[in-house]
C-alpha cells in the first residue's frame, strides 16, 4: 500500500514547531531581563539603603564590603555558598590566627549577608549568661532555629521559640540518667542490628549511611516515645526522613538570601512538612491516650520523653494539647536523630576508610570483649564509661568530620556585646566561631587531618608516655572540641548520645565483620553545612 504523506498537516507542524521557538526564545529573554533587572535592583539596594551594622565597618573582612564594590560584593555573597568552608579557613588564618581579632564573613544565610566570626580567644564569652547586668543580652535560639529555617516548617511559632522541650531534656537526660536510659537502648540496640543486619554468615552491601542511621536512630526513638511506636517500622522510616528534609531544606533554604526566601522556602519545606505532618498525625492517638490516664492522676507511665513532657506540661492546659506536644517531640527528631545518625555513620566510615582499619578493629575489640566480660554486657552506665577507646574513636571522628563549618551561634537581643578593644556589638549581629578550623588546627591537633581513632585514649593506656589528668571524653566541651557547642547551652543531649553510639559501635564491633565498598567517600560543604556522603556503601556479615 502507498502512503501519501499528509502536506496539509505537515506544513503548519514546522510553521508552529518556529512558533514555539521564537515562543521559546522570547520567554527566555524576558526571564533573562527580569532576572538581570532583579539583581540590579539589588546591587542599588545594597548600595544605598540596606543599613549595615557598624560593627562590620570596623573589623577585617576576607572580602571587600558592598560600599567598596557591590557587584563583587555580590558575587562573593553568592559564592559563599559553595565557599563557605574556603572563606572561613582564609578568615581564620589571616585574622583569627595572626591577630587574634574577629572577622567578617559574607553568607547568604543572613540580612545584610555578613556574620561575626569570633577568635578562639573569646570561648570563654560563652560561659556568661545570656542577659548581662549591662543590658546586654544574646541568644542561640535564633541560630538553631535559623539552621533549620523551622519558621517555614511550623506554624505554631510557640513551639520554638519557648522551648519548653529544651529543659525536658536538661532535666531528664543529664549525665545522672544515663544509668537509668543504659538498659534500654542496650536492648533496643541488639534488637535494631538483629532485626535490620541479621545474623547471616555470607556478605552482604548495603547502603552505609542509612544502614548505621537506622540502627541508632531506633534506640532515640525508643526513647523519644517508648513502645511499641518506636518500633513501627512506617513511624521509624518517617521520623528519618522528616529529620533529614529538614535538615537538607534549611541548608537550600539558608542558600537563598533572607529577602528571596518568601518564594523559595515555602516549596522547599514542603517535603519537612509533609514527614511532620505524618510523624504528627501517627503519634497524635498516643499522646491523647497518655493525656487521658494523666487527667485520671495517673503521673507514673512510661520512661520516655514524651511521658516526661507531659508531666511537664501537666499543670498548664495551654500546653498540654496532644498536637502541640506531638509537634514539640517532632522538633527534637533533628538532634536526637539526624545529629547523633551524622556523627554514628561518618564513625563507621572513618574507621572503614582508614589505612589502619584493621589495628583500630583489633583495639576496638580487645577493649569491648574485656568490657563486656567485666560487666555482663554493656546494660550499665559503669560499663559504657569503662569503653575508653571507643569514647577516642567517636571524640576523633566528630573531631574530623564536623556537622557544619561554623558552629555556636550566638545572636544578641538587646545592648551592646563588649568584644574589647573598643569592638561593641549592637542587636542583629549574628557572632559564631569556627569550630571546623579550630578541630583541623595543627597547634590544636598534630597531624590534624589524620583520623587517629586512639588520638585521646593512647596517651592514657601506654605506660610509657603515661599521660597526666584524665582522657577527655565525648560529653566533655572544651576550646578545643566543640561539636557539642562549649558553656551554658552546650548541648545537653551530649551525654545520651555519646552512651547510645558507644553501646552501638561496641555491639557492631564484637558481632559484624564490615568492610567499605569503594573508595573513601568524601563529604562537601554546602554553605555552613556539610553534606555527608549519603551514597557509600558497605558490605556486611555476622562474625561466624
Ligand atoms: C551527636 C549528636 C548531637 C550533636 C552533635 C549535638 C550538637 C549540638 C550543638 C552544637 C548545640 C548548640 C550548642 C550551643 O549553641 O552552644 C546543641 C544544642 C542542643 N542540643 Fe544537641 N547535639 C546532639 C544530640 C542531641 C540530643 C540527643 C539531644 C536531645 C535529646 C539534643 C538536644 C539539644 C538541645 C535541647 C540543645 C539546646 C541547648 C540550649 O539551648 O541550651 N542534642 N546540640
Amino acid at each position: 500500500m502507498i502512503t501519501i504523506p499528509d502536506q496539509s498537516i505537515a506544513r503548519p507542524a514546522s510553521l508552529c514547531s518556529i512558533m514555539a521557538w521564537m515562543n521559546y526564545l522570547l520567554y527566555s529573554a524576558g526571564a533573562i531581563v527580569a532576572i538581570l533587572s532583579f539583581l540590579f535592583a539589588q546591587l542599588l539596594r545594597l548600595k544605598f539603603t540596606e543599613a549595615r551594622q557598624p560593627i562590620f565597618e570596623k573589623v577585617d573582612s576576607v572580602h571587600p564590603s558592598p560600599y567598596w564594590c557591590p557587584p563583587t560584593f555580590a558575587r562573593n555573597v553568592t559564592k559563599s555558598i559553595w565557599s563557605t568552608q574556603r572563606f572561613a579557613t582564609e578568615g581564620y588564618l589571616k585574622f583569627s590566627k595572626a591577630l587574634d581579632r574577629p572577622f567578617a564573613l559574607l553568607t547568604t544565610w543572613v540580612g545584610g549577608s555578613t556574620v561575626l566570626v569570633l577568635p578562639p580567644s573569646k570561648i570563654p564569652m560563652l560561659t556568661r549568661p545570656d542577659k548581662m547586668k549591662d543590658g546586654s543580652e544574646w541568644t542561640n535560639l535564633h541560630g538553631l532555629i535559623a539552621t533549620t529555617q523551622l519558621a517555614y516548617v511550623i506554624d505554631d511559632a510557640n513551639i520554638y521559640e519557648n522551648v519548653l522541650h529544651f529543659d525536658v531534656v536538661r532535666r531528664n537526660m543529664a549525665h545522672r540518667d544515663m544509668n537509668r536510659l543504659a538498659p534500654v537502648t542496650a536492648d533496643e540496640i541488639e534488637q535494631g542490628f538483629l532485626d535490620s543486619w541479621g545474623t547471616d554468615t555470607e556478605w552482604k552491601t548495603i547502603n552505609g549511611w542509612d544502614g548505621t542511621g537506622k540502627i541508632i536512630s531506633r534506640a532515640a526513638q525508643r526513647i523519644l516515645i517508648g513502645l511499641p511506636l518506636s518500633r513501627d517500622e512506617k513511624m521509624l522510616e518517617t521520623s528519618r526522613l522528616y529529620a533529614t528534609s529538614l535538615l537538607v531544606g534549611g541548608a537550600i533554604i539558608n542558600c537563598f538570601p533572607p529577602w528571596m526566601r518568601w518564594v523559595a522556602a515555602p516549596v522547599i519545606a514542603l517535603r519537612a512538612r509533609y514527614y511532620q505532618s505524618k510523624y504528627v498525625k501517627m503519634l497524635v492517638p498516643v499522646v491523647e491516650e497518655r493525656i487521658v490516664l494523666l487527667n485520671r492522676g495517673q503521673q507514673e507511665g512510661p520512661d520516655d520523653f514524651l511521658q516526661w513532657m507531659l508531666q511537664m506540661c501537666a499543670d498548664n492546659p495551654e500546653q498540654l494539647e496532644a498536637e502541640r506536644i506531638a509537634l514539640r517531640v517532632a522538633s527534637l527528631l533533628t538532634p536526637l536523630i539526624f545529629a547523633i545518625c551524622y556523627v554514628f555513620s561518618s564513625c563507621i566510615l572513618d574507621i572503614h576508610s582508614s589505612p589502619y582499619s584493621a589495628e583500630i578493629l583489633a583495639g576496638l575489640k580487645e577493649e569491648c570483649t574485656r568490657v563486656s566480660a567485666e560487666h555482663g554486657g554493656f546494660h550499665t552506665s559503669a560499663a559504657v564509661d569503662a569503653l575508653k577507646r571507643c569514647d577516642s574513636v567517636l571524640r576523633e571522628s566528630m573531631r574530623v568530620s564536623d556537622v557544619q563549618v561554623t558552629n555556636i551561634f550566638r545572636d544578641v537581643t538587646a545592648g551592646e556585646i563588649d568584644l574589647g578593644n573598643n569592638l561593641r556589638v549592637g542587636p542583629g549581629v549574628r557572632m559564631l566561631f569556627p569550630t571546623q578550623d579550630i578541630h583541623m588546627d595543627p597547634d590544636n591537633y598534630p597531624d590534624p587531618k589524620k583520623f587517629d581513632a586512639f588520638r585521646f585514649s593512647r596517651p592514657f593506656e601506654n605506660a610509657d608516655i603515661k599521660a597526666e589528668g584524665e582522657q577527655l571524653l565525648i560529653a566533655t566541651p572544651t576550646p578545643t572540641f566543640m561539636p557539642f557547642g562549649y558553656g551554658r547551652h552546650a548541648c545537653p543531649g551530649r551525654w545520651f548520645a555519646a552512651q547510645s553510639m558507644k553501646q552501638a559501635l561496641a555491639y557492631l564491633v564484637l558481632h559484624y565483620d564490615v568492610e567499605l565498598v569503594g573508595p573513601p567517600p568524601k563529604r562537601w560543604a554546602l554553605l555552613n553545612m556539610m553534606i555527608p556522603p549519603v551514597d557509600a556503601k558497605i558490605k556486611l556479615r555476622w562474625k561466624a
